[in-house]
Parts: structure tokens; C-alpha cells; sequence
């Protein structure tokens, strides 16, 4: 069964202006945007900043009003109102634990809120609960009477992990988890994220703007642009055969870590981003939208043209 159905998904807001306020206009952060994700598949959705990947997943959290189209989870339509049973399913981790941590509440309370909305626990029950949370997630039972900011950015997001898993929820939406936090801790919680996986058998999608870290967690990938789909593939598919001019951009964007390369790369990078100016009109509609995406393979989907 399909874990989450993401069907020609809408989501736009208004512009308003003139002296009666009235919608002048509209931004479409969303524009027709349509994936599955399956069970224990870590699904990476990436693109530039305003891309819509944001808006994508608070759509999918019930956070944002959608303008078109169907969520389905575990086949049941979500925006068909609320599901409250359906929305324990589904957590966010948000990109900046610095800021999605309340600083005037302790741990406890943190982590015990969205236990204290769905569970009837006793105080004992759900302090041993919370106890048990941080020892999963590698902190230790003391942090409970702790404040945020006496916890490093890595033990932070571990902190917001624990809130996300509180009611054993089957899909995590992990919104640019770690690119607030320093490189050499990103490594640390990322492996930590995919024992967890494994070990409470969920379900990523895992939004990012860096398609090293993409590489490194996704098992399939979703690329935007503008609002829409450019392409979609498995990650081989995506690192090694990448076929719309967007994608080999970002792709050849990643840096190498081999000095040795250093040149090629450089040059490289160049050539694709004059191919990409100069072939723009090819992939891209009058308006600048990517077009429809039409499969290549059973898995790898391209939004190119209809030829002739
Ligand atoms: N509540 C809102 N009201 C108006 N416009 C919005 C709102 N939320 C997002 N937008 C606009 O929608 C577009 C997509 O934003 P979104 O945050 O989804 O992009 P993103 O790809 O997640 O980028 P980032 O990585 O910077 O968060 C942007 O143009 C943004 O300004």
C-alpha cells in the first residue's frame, strides 16, 4: 500500500493590493505537483530556495490551505477534514532547532506536548514515557528539568526528534533538518535519523536544498522548480543519468571532495551553467514553468516538451 499520494497538488496565495486590499494577483509556491511515497522509503523532495518544497509538506501536515488537487494517506484523503487519528500519523522536524524549540519550556513539557494532546498519562507515566524518548534519541533521562538552550545544536534537533516520535507517527517530514547545524555534527544526525528508520520502521520525506545530503539519506528524489516538477527518479537515476537542464545543474553543482578534481569540476560546472542559460526556452514555457512530466522509465519521470 501506498504510504502518502501526493495528487496535482495546489497551493497558492494570494497578492493583494489597492486601496480595498482586494487579490490582485496570486504566488503559485505549489503548482500541480504529484508523487507517492511508500513505506520505509526515504523520499527526498529538493530544489532552490522558494521552490514550493516547504509549502509541499505543511500542505501534507494540514498546515496550509490547498488551492487544488488530493492528499491521500494510507488511502484515506486527508484534506477531506480533519483526521485526527491520521495526524498523529504524520510529524515535522523542522530546519532550525533553535527556533522550533519553545526556550521557556523544559524538555519535559517539550517533549510531552503532543503526548498530552492525543494520551491521557498520568504525571509518572508520562515523565517515564519522556525518559524513554531521550534515551532513544541518545540523551540521557536528566535532560527532562533542562531548557533548550543548555543543549548543543545536534542535541537540539535530537530534542526534536524525540517530540516527532512521541506518538510513534509512520511518516516524518523532515524539513531541512540539519543545514543549521555545523558540518562535522550534519554526519552524526543524519546517521542517527537512519538507525531510527530503521529501528521504528518509518517513513522520510526529507526536504533539502543540498543534493549531498539528498544523496546520502534518499532513496528516491523529487526535483522542483518554480512551483512544479522537473524530475523524478531513483537516486541512481537522478546523480547519474540526470535529464532535465535543472537537474544536471544542481547535480554538477555538488562539490567534490577530491582537491585532484578541483579544475575539471570547475570547468564542468561552467559548461552546464551556459547550457543552461543558452537551452532555458527548450525546457521551460513561455512563462518560465516546466512542462508535464512524462516517464523515461518506470521510475524516471522528465518534464520535457511534447516533440514535433
Ligand atoms: N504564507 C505565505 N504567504 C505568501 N507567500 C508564501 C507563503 N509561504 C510561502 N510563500 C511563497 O511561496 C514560494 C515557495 O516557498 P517555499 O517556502 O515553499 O519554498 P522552499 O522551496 O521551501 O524554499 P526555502 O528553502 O527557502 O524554504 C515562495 O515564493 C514564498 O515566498
Amino acid at each position: 500500500m501506498t504510504l502518502l499520494k501526493v495528487d496535482d497538488l495546489k497551493v497558492h496565495f494570494p497578492i493583494r493590493g489597492g486601496i480595498l486590499n482586494r487579490k490582485i494577483d496570486s504566488i503559485k509556491a505549489v503548482d500541480g505537483v504529484s508523487f507517492e511515497i511508500q513505506p520505509g522509503e526515504t523520499y527526498g523532495l529538493v530544489g532552490e530556495s522558494g521552490s514550493g518544497k516547504t509549502t509541499t509538506g505543511k500542505a501534507v501536515m494540514g498546515l496550509n490551505k490547498i488551492t487544488g488537487g488530493e492528499i491521500y494517506f494510507k488511502d484515506e484523503l486527508l484534506n477531506a477534514g480533519k483526521k485526527v487519528n491520521i495526524r498523529k500519523d504524520i510529524q515535522m522536524i523542522f530546519q532550525d532547532p533553535y527556533s522550533s524549540l519553545n526556550p521557556r519550556k523544559r524538555v519535559l513539557d517539550i517533549i510531552a506536548e503532543p503526548l498530552r494532546n492525543y494520551e491521557k498519562l498520568s504525571k509518572k507515566e508520562e515523565k517515564k514515557k519522556v525518559q524513554e524518548l531521550l534515551e532513544k534519541v541518545g540523551l540521557s533521562p536528566e535532560s527532562i528539568l533542562k531548557y533548550p538552550h543548555e543543549f548543543s545544536g545536534g542535541q537540539r534537533q535530537r530534542i526534536g526528534v524525540a517530540r516527532a516520535i512521541a506518538l510513534k507517527p509512520k511518516l516524518i517530514i523532515m524539513d531541512e533538518p540539519v543545514s543549521a547545524l555545523d558540518v562535522s555534527v550534519q554526519a552524526q544526525v543524519l546517521n542517527f535519523m537512519q538507525d531510527l528508520q530503521k529501528e521504528l520502521n518509518l517513513t522520510y520525506l526529507f526536504i533539502s536544498h543540498d543534493l549531498g545530503v539528498v544523496k546520502h539519506m534518499c532513496d528516491r528524489i523529487g526535483i522542483m522548480y518554480n512551483g512544479r516538477y522537473v524530475e523524478e527518479g531513483t537516486k541512481e537515476e537522478i546523480f547519474n543519468d540526470p535529464q532535465h537542464i535543472y537537474t544536471k545543474r544542481l547535480v554538477a553543482a555538488i562539490p567534490d571532495i577530491n582537491p585532484q578534481n578541483r579544475k575539471e569540476n570547475l570547468e564542468f560546472r561552467e559548461e552546464v551553467k551556459n547550457e543552461f542559460s543558452n537551452s532555458f526556452n527548450n525546457y521551460f514555457d513561455e512563462e518560465g514553468l516546466a512542462y508535464q512530466l512524462k516517464p523515461v522509465t518506470d521510475t524516471h519521470r522528465v518534464a520535457l516538451p511534447e516533440k514535433g
